[in-house]
């Protein structure tokens, strides 16, 4: 028997959490955010934080998703299983979703693939029919259907959100988090966003969101509030008590005000300061509402039925895929957006054999004329200097532009960081190698290089080699600082290393001193390869033209000896730019994942 999908949750959670502080070490001294705040949020209901600007609502929710861990003590239980939270790891954290403020989408992907892409990550035990059948069930639910084939970057703001919670319910979580979901939305989308938030709930799911100034009916529609004022908590309990439990404090909410209004002018101190004194207060119990029933209609509990013959011993509703089958869905994605992204792929290779022509052009018959020996070598450093730019500076912002949905997906359990590292490897290398070729083959002709293949397979080798190992360094620059330093240190390590390159200043006139430097630069290495490739291997003796009175490098020889490169060093050359290139990887890797731990 098929399995049947649902968006009823097959386990449900309460989370308890008693004495939450949150420090951060300043300038200043140590300030401290939350200051040892207790709750208790339950399933089946839909729960808010509020509070004014600055209050730790953010804190609080990036503590109970475990977003924050460094800085942060406490205890989190859920389900009342006494389980103490270890750092870094939450106990439901598999079972949870956390949906950032900001809608982090892939602009060029439609709602219905980004569905089937979340569905083909997060669910393996589904067939493709069913999971076309939950994707519809999802998107009709949350008013998604008419805009199945839009793409996300034409998405409105309140399309965004929504697709944003439907691409997390794909695998049927018990537990949401939502910072601020209904920001930039206009009353009625932020009314359908909150009507849509405790539907879920009270399909038996624990949903907890931040929100900042809420109309009364909108507040009126919050189950459990729990107000925070300077990094306390002022008040817990049902939004229909909050009138209430303020008059039983001496502060009388004025007839037909909003009571959201009038609770945040309290916090924010316009009638004196009481925080502490509401903080004593709000440890009452009783003005906690009663726990909403949970809906679970006919066809529901006939679905659920199905889920339990198939779950009883599982912990979550869907197994998830295996990062074998994460890897090809990411790959997809990646060739997706390739397609779709013509300034990525056709663009770049249009101009680089573009450049490739230009160069051509200008350097004509540089390859196989004594009299223009110097130019050539201009031309291989300008070769090299052009690929490694060219791969440099879209690699410095290659990462930083797409941090925010690899750490929210990532955090999601959507994928590991090294499946989508190796998809993305995947696909950039042979792109680089692609452009690299596509520049070679044409300068190489076009200036009459020699027509050898195995010279011609020597020089294409280094500039790829050389164009990885610059794209492996951007990759590492894009990882440590931001985009406007990467691109700016970026400019200046490859100035440097042009200077150390071995043209400018040749090997000769350098002394043992500077020459150790030169080991730091790859275009040291990537000029000696391609002089090698060019002018060693018993080249003949370069034809000097009749025109010209004297020619003085008709022999290769002469010329590389004057160089300083006479040594038969282009494998070593090869293998030093591979190593550069897998160690520079590797590097961005492991800074690609401090920088996700970092948030
Ligand atoms: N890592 C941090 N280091 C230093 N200060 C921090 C850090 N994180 C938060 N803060 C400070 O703690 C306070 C609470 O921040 P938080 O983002 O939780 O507030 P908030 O209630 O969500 O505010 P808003 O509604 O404006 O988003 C703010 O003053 C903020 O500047």
């Amino acid at each position: 028997m098929e399995k049947r999908p649902s968006l009823v949750p097959t386990k449900r959670f309460d989370i308890l959490f008693d004495n939450i502080t949150f420090e951060s070490k300043t300038r200043k001294g140590v300030k401290q955010i939350i200051k040892g705040v207790s709750g208790k949020f339950v399933s089946g209901e839909l729960t808010v934080i509020m509070g004014p600007s600055g209050a730790g609502k953010t804190s609080l929710l990036n503590i109970l998703t475990g977003y924050q861990v460094s800085g942060t003590s406490g205890t989190i239980k859920c389900n009342g299983s006494g389980s103490k939270r270890k750092k870094g790891s939450l106990q439901y954290k598999k079972e949870s979703c956390y949906i950032l403020q900001d809608d982090n989408l892939p602009p060029l992907f439609t709602v219905y693939e980004m569905m089937m892409m979340a569905s083909n990550l997060k669910i393996a035990d589904l067939s493709k029919k069913s999971k076309e059948y939950l994707i519809e069930e999802i998107l009709n639910n949350l008013g998604l259907s008419v805009a199945r084939n839009t793409k996300c970057q034409n998405l409105s703001g309140g399309q965004r959100k929504r697709l944003s919670v439907a691409l997390e319910l794909v695998d049927n979580p018990p537990i949401m988090f939502l910072d601020e979901p209904t920001t930039g939305l206009d009353s009625s989308s932020t009314s359908q966003c909150v009507q849509m938030l405790k539907e879920l709930a009270r399909g038996g799911r624990t949903i907890i969101c931040t929100i900042h100034q809420p109309s009364a009916t909108i507040y009126s529609m919050f189950d459990h509030v729990y107000m925070m004022a300077q990094g306390k908590c002022v008040y817990q309990g049902a939004a229909t008590n909050t009138v209430a439990y303020l008059s039983s404090l001496g502060f009388c909410c004025p007839q037909y005000h909003n009571p959201a209004d009038y609770f945040l002018e309290v916090v924010n101190q316009e009638y004196g300061d009481y925080t502490d004194y509401l903080a004593k207060a709000a440890n009452d119990e009783k003005w906690r509402g009663n726990v909403p029933i949970i809906k679970v209609g006919k066809e529901i509990a006939d679905i659920q039925k199905d889920i339990e013959v198939y779950d009883s011993n599982s912990d979550k509703s869907y197994k998830t895929p295996s990062e074998w089958t994460k890897f090809k869905v990411l790959l997809g994605r990646q060739g997706t957006q390739l397609h779709r992204d013509w300034t990525i792929s056709q663009l770049k290779l249009f101009l680089h054999l573009l450049v490739g022509v230009f160069l051509g052009v200008f350097f004509q018959n540089a390859g196989d004329d004594a009299s223009k020996v110097i130019n050539n070598l201009g031309l291989c450093m300008i070769g090299l200097v052009y690929l490694s730019y060219t791969s440099i500076m879209p690699a410095v912002l290659k990462f930083p532009s797409e941090l925010a949905i690899l750490r929210k997906e990532k955090f999601n359990h959507w994928y590991k960081l090294s499946t989508y590292y190796i998809a993305f490897l995947v696909y950039d290398i042979p792109l680089q190698m692609i452009f690299s070729t596509a520049y070679c083959t044409t300068t190489y002709f076009m200036s009459a290089q020699p027509y050898e293949s195995f010279r011609f397979f020597m020089v294409l080798l280094i500039q790829i080699l050389v164009a990885l190992a610059s794209s492996a360094f951007g990759l590492f620059l894009g990882t440590v600082v931001n985009p406007v330093n990467g691109t700016f240190f970026g400019a200046i390590a490859l100035a440097v290393m042009i200077v150390l390159g071995g043209f400018l200043i040749l090997f000769t006139h350098m002394s043992s001193y500077t020459y150790f430097f030169t080991y730091a630069s790859f275009f040291s290495w990537g000029l000696e390869g391609m002089m090698q490739a060019l002018y060693g291997y018993n080249r003949p003796e370069l034809p000097c033209p009749d025109d010209e009175d004297y020619c003085h490098y008709t022999s290769p020889k002469v010329l590389l000896s004057d160089v300083g490169m006479t040594k038969q060093n282009y494998w070593f050359d090869v293998i030093w730019l591979l190593v550069v290139c897998c160690a520079l990887r590797l590097l961005a890797f492991c800074t690609l994942r401090r920088q996700l731990k970092a948030a």
